[in-house]
């Protein structure tokens, strides 16, 4: 009950919708009900048991007695003034009308519902996809894509279809329910007293039924998500799939979590499925029961009841199964939707690791320079990965971060802009530790190119300014200086050409071009670069490096380093080994020392 308490946190003001939505469910009922009530006087008029019951006009009063009487009273008027075919018509037109006005009340009714679950749904999904966005980046590490994108879909779904069950079987159904009791108490006490003894022993039945369904469910949405990281990662690595044949290896894998979906999905509809049939098997048997008691009851002359008036009464109590089927119905739903619901609620409440304090400064800009100071980092306990790193990059300079792979220049250039926090020691901007700033303020001073270019199915334009306000010729100047400008303007629509899926209608140069020109653009005074790797032809590389070079000019910069040949000019140089730091000076300085890391390095690139 507390999720779904949780949940009206994410509905519209309730209270705006209840009021209308009563009313109209009300109404339903009751129109709904009437056009059964009448089938009494239908067969009243058809058994010819109606004529001169009601030949008096009943004293006006407020009273469903007083309708009921007036009703009666106008079929019998109509009988003797104008003959039972009449009485007949009057009948069903009645029906009808009450039919019509059911219908349309119930259809207003549904629409309350469903805006009323559409915008709680709306807005859950925006709540937990800023969540996500504002999660700190190690949290990306430890979770599958698949199961945060099935959180948003299929969980998000099964949330959307129980709350709307939830929230018609509250009103609606329950007023449904309540509405038939109280004519068939009205019709006759002794009956509804014996089925109100054999209705709960088929609730009963429904109850256990729907209580393993939630566990199923569980099954069902964990299968999905994993599928979904399957699609995603197989739809990603195409390139990869295809070069190396490995269309067996992914399909056999994919079908064996198909097939394993089915098995769990099979579970939990097989028992779905089992509660519609079984709850009106048992409620067929407790009509039958009330058929022979009353039946009986009727025949042998102890009740007050007649015979249409029991059969008013049995097709009315047969209706009572649907709002109670639909009440049981939206129980297990419900049990599906909290799993689902449970499973957001806890992605909402994971705790971002990288928080900003409370009294949080605003950095208004970059005085100094940076320092690393005494910094060790792990990924994992007692793995450190960087060892008591400490280096200072003053403004305006460019130090250069160079080692074999996997010896932590990515860690450190990822600690810069607090993506995470040193396990030891500090990072300092301008003097100040950067966990006293603003994360917004201190990301602000910073651009970030990566090795691979993070581009998004969107315009050049938009991918360029990213969010930030600039004019055309901003962004040209921008492209310009990246030595964008001149094949932008030669695909089909310019600035305007939707550059597909990670930017995959563009070559790694052009790509990388985009990314360069979205710094420029963005103006910062640090700059962390992260030097590609993957192999450019000499013109695109020319065309890349220029960028670079421009780019960096009056910056401060962290870059690093996979090829030597273009850090030469850079002020400092790190050489990191195994996470720390083991040679530092400028190329020329490095070259001199004999046995140095760097000069291997050097000699092996042939720089
Ligand atoms: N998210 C992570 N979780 C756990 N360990 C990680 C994670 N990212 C990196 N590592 C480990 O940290 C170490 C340093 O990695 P890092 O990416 O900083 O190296 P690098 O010098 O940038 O390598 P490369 O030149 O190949 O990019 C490696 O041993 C790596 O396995």
């Amino acid at each position: 009950m507390k999720t779904y308490f949780r949940l009206l946190k994410f509905t519209p003001p309730i209270g705006k919708f209840i009021a209308p939505y009563l009313v109209c469910s009300i109404l339903s009922s009751i129109f709904g009900i009437l056009n059964f009530a009448l089938l009494q006087p239908l067969l009243g008029v058809l058994f010819g048991t109606e004529e001169h019951k009601n030949v008096v006009r009943p004293e006006s009063s407020f009273s469903p007695e007083y309708l009921k009487d007036l009703f009666l009273y106008h079929v019998d008027h109509t009988i003797l003034t104008e003959g039972k075919v009449h009485a007949l018509q009057f009948v069903c037109i009645a029906i009808v009308i009450s039919v019509f006005l059911s219908n349309v009340f119930r259809y207003l009714s549904s629409r309350l519902v469903e805006k009323l679950k559409g915008k709680t749904i709306t807005n859950l999904r925006s709540t937990i996809f800023n969540r996500i966005l504002n999660l700190h980046l190690g949290f990306f590490n430890n979770e599958r894509k698949g199961d945060l994108m099935a959180r948003m879909t299929t969980d998000v779904q099964e949330v959307e279809s129980s709350v709307g069950r939830a929230f018609s079987a509250v009103f609606k159904e329950v007023i449904l329910l309540v509405g038939f009791f109280v004519t068939l108490f009205y019709q006759s006490v002794q009956l509804t007293l014996f089925s109100l003894i054999v209705i709960p022993v088929s609730g009963v039945a429904i109850g256990l039924l729907s209580k393993r369904l939630k566990e199923h469910a569980i099954d069902v949405q964990t299968t999905m998500a994993r599928i979904l990281g399957q699609i995603d990662e197989a739809f990603g690595g195409m390139r990869v799939v295809k070069g190396f044949n490995g269309e067996k290896f992914v399909g056999t894998k994919f079908e064996n979590e198909n097939k394993h979906y089915f098995r769990v999905w099979r579970n939990m509809v097989y028992r779905q499925e089992l509660a519609s049939p079984m709850s009106e098997f048992l409620g067929v048997s407790v009509v039958a029961g009330i058929l022979l008691y009353g039946g009986s009851l009727v025949l042998s002359g102890h009740s007050s009841l007649s015979p249409e008036g029991f059969i008013t009464y049995i097709v009315l109590f047969s209706q009572v199964t649907r709002p109670a089927k639909e009440i049981s119905n939206a129980i297990s739903g419900m049990q599906r939707g909290k799993a689902s619901a449970d499973r957001i609620f806890r992605l909402l409440d994971t705790p971002s690791v990288i928080t900003d304090a409370a009294d949080a400064k605003t950095l208004t800009g970059f005085r100094e320079g940076i320092e690393i100071r005494n910094v060790s980092f792990a990924y994992e306990e007692g793995r450190n990965v960087l060892k008591n790193i400490s280096f200072r990059i003053p403004k305006g300079r460019t130090i250069a971060l160079v080692g074999q792979s996997g010896s932590g220049k990515s860690t450190i250039a990822d600690l810069v802009p607090r993506f995470y926090d040193p396990t030891e020691g500090q990072i300092l901007l301008d003097g100040i530790d950067i966990r006293e700033i603003s994360q917004h303020s201190l990301r602000d001073q910073m651009g970030i190119v990566t090795q691979e270019s993070i581009l998004f199915n969107d315009t050049i334009y938009n991918n360029i300014t990213f969010g930030l306000q600039a004019t055309q010729e901003q962004v040209e100047e921008a492209a310009r200086i990246a030595n964008a400008h001149e094949f932008i303007m030669q695909t089909a629509n310019g600035y305007q050409t939707v550059i597909g899926d990670r930017g995959s209608k563009l070559s790694g140069g052009q790509r990388q071009r985009i990314s360069i020109a979205r710094a420029i653009l963005k103006n910062p005074p640090i700059l962390i670069l992260d030097e590609a790797t993957s192999a450019l032809d000499t013109e695109s590389e020319k065309l890349v490096q220029e960028a670079l070079t421009r780019l960096m000019q009056n910056r401060t910069t962290l870059v690093i380093a996979h090829r030597l040949s273009t850090i030469q000019h850079a002020d400092q140089i790190l050489v990191l080994q195994k996470g720390q730091i083991i040679e530092t000076g400028t190329h020329a300085e490095l070259l001199s020392h004999d046995d140095g890391v760097y000069r291997k390095l050097s000699h092996m690139q042939g720089v």
